[in-house]
């Protein structure tokens, strides 16, 4: 588990290639980190990804990559939290790649904070982006999906805290929590109409576009981090793409509502030994 079999790190794919050939996929906050990782594989599989996300700099960044591998790629304004421009955006992806057959909603907010000092705007700004969003977002999907009358695949990036909450992001945790279970209720409620909603709950897997508040403050980086979760490293952003393109392909029809957590085993890390409690009101600056 400790590195990835030749063939997969030789670029190897694991769906046939052409499985996402002539499908749209729109990926928020595509231009960055996960998101762009994701849409890069989607690319190479034959997608149309629209990036959709506030930045012109980071959307640029991510089109200009996947069209660097010869991938299809758009870039579209959006700010997830407000509904009108979720319309719009689904309109104009339409417009110039067609109507969108794949929902990556993977746009997020977050930032460490003790929770006695977040303010109501912060705890907000959070909620509207990871909840809100992916809410407005699959909406605007699902109501263009059934109309037409076709299936489609909704995939809800979470974080591999929605179980045991997570002190200093009590705000991302509870939103992330919230998405889990809308995950669910969507995906009961769409099923007759054949659209799929599913979860990728990542691990720890650092990039370089990291905001800087969610950057690591240790000084080693992620040096501990391979001493600290079970299978010895942090996680590849190329390996939450061969997830991701698998929920959202024709070889995953039957899953649906489900939650796929992928952490080198971080999550069920429970030790003879047990560290000392640190509370996090030192672990976080005032
Ligand atoms: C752990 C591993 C898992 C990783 C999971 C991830 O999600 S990684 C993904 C991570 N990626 C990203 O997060 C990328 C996108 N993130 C962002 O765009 C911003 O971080 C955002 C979420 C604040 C939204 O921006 P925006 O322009 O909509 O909002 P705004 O700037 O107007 O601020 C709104 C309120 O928040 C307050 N506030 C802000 N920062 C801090 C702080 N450090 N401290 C305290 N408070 C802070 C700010 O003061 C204001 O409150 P006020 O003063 O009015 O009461
Ligand atoms: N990296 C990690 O270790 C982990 C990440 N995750 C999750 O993975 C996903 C991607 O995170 P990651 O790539 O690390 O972080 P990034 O900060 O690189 O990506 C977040 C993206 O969201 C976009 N975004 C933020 N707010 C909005 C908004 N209001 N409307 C539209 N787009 C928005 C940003 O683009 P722009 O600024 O252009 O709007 C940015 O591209 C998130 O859902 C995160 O919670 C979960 C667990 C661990």
């Amino acid at each position: 588990m400790n590195g990835l079999p030749p063939a997969l790190a030789a670029g190897l794919a694991m769906l046939p290639d052409g499985t996402f050939a002539g499908k749209t996929v729109m990926v928020t906050g595509g231009g960055t980190g996960l998101g762009l990782a994701m849409g890069r594989e989607f690319a190479r599989l034959g997608g149309r990804i629209a990036i959709a996300s506030r930045s012109e700099e980071h959307r640029a960044k991510g089109v200009a990559a996947i069209r660097a591998e010869g991938g299809i790629a758009e870039g579209i304004a959006l700010d997830v939290r407000d509904a009108d421009q979720v319309a719009l955006a689904f309109d104009t992806v339409e417009e110039r790649l067609g109507p969108v057959e794949v929902l990556i909603n993977n746009a997020a907010g977050n930032f460490p904070v003790r929770a006695e000092k977040l303010s109501p705007n912060g705890w907000r700004a959070v909620v509207d982006i990871v909840l809100t969003g992916t809410f407005l977002c699959s909406k605007a999907f699902a109501a263009r999906r059934v109309a037409r009358g076709e299936s489609g695949a909704i995939l809800n990036i979470l974080a591999t805290y929605v179980d045991g909450g997570a002190p200093g992001h009590a705000h991302s945790a509870a939103a992330k929590a919230g998405v889990r279970n809308l995950t669910e209720s969507l995906a009961i409620e769409w099923a007759p109409d054949g659209i799929r909603v599913n979860a990728l709950a990542p691990g720890l897997f650092p990039h370089d576009d990291h905001a800087p508040a969610m950057r690591s403050r240790r000084p080693d980086g992620y040096e501990a981090e391979k001493t600290r979760i079970p299978a010895g490293r942090v996680g590849k952003t190329q390996e939450l793409g061969w997830a991701a393109t698998y929920l959202c392909s024709p070889y995953a029809a039957f899953v649906t509502g489900h939650m796929f957590v992928i952490d080198g085993g971080d999550r069920l890390n429970r030790s003879i030994r047990n560290p000392e409690f640190e509370p996090i009101r030192d672990q976080l600056p005032d």
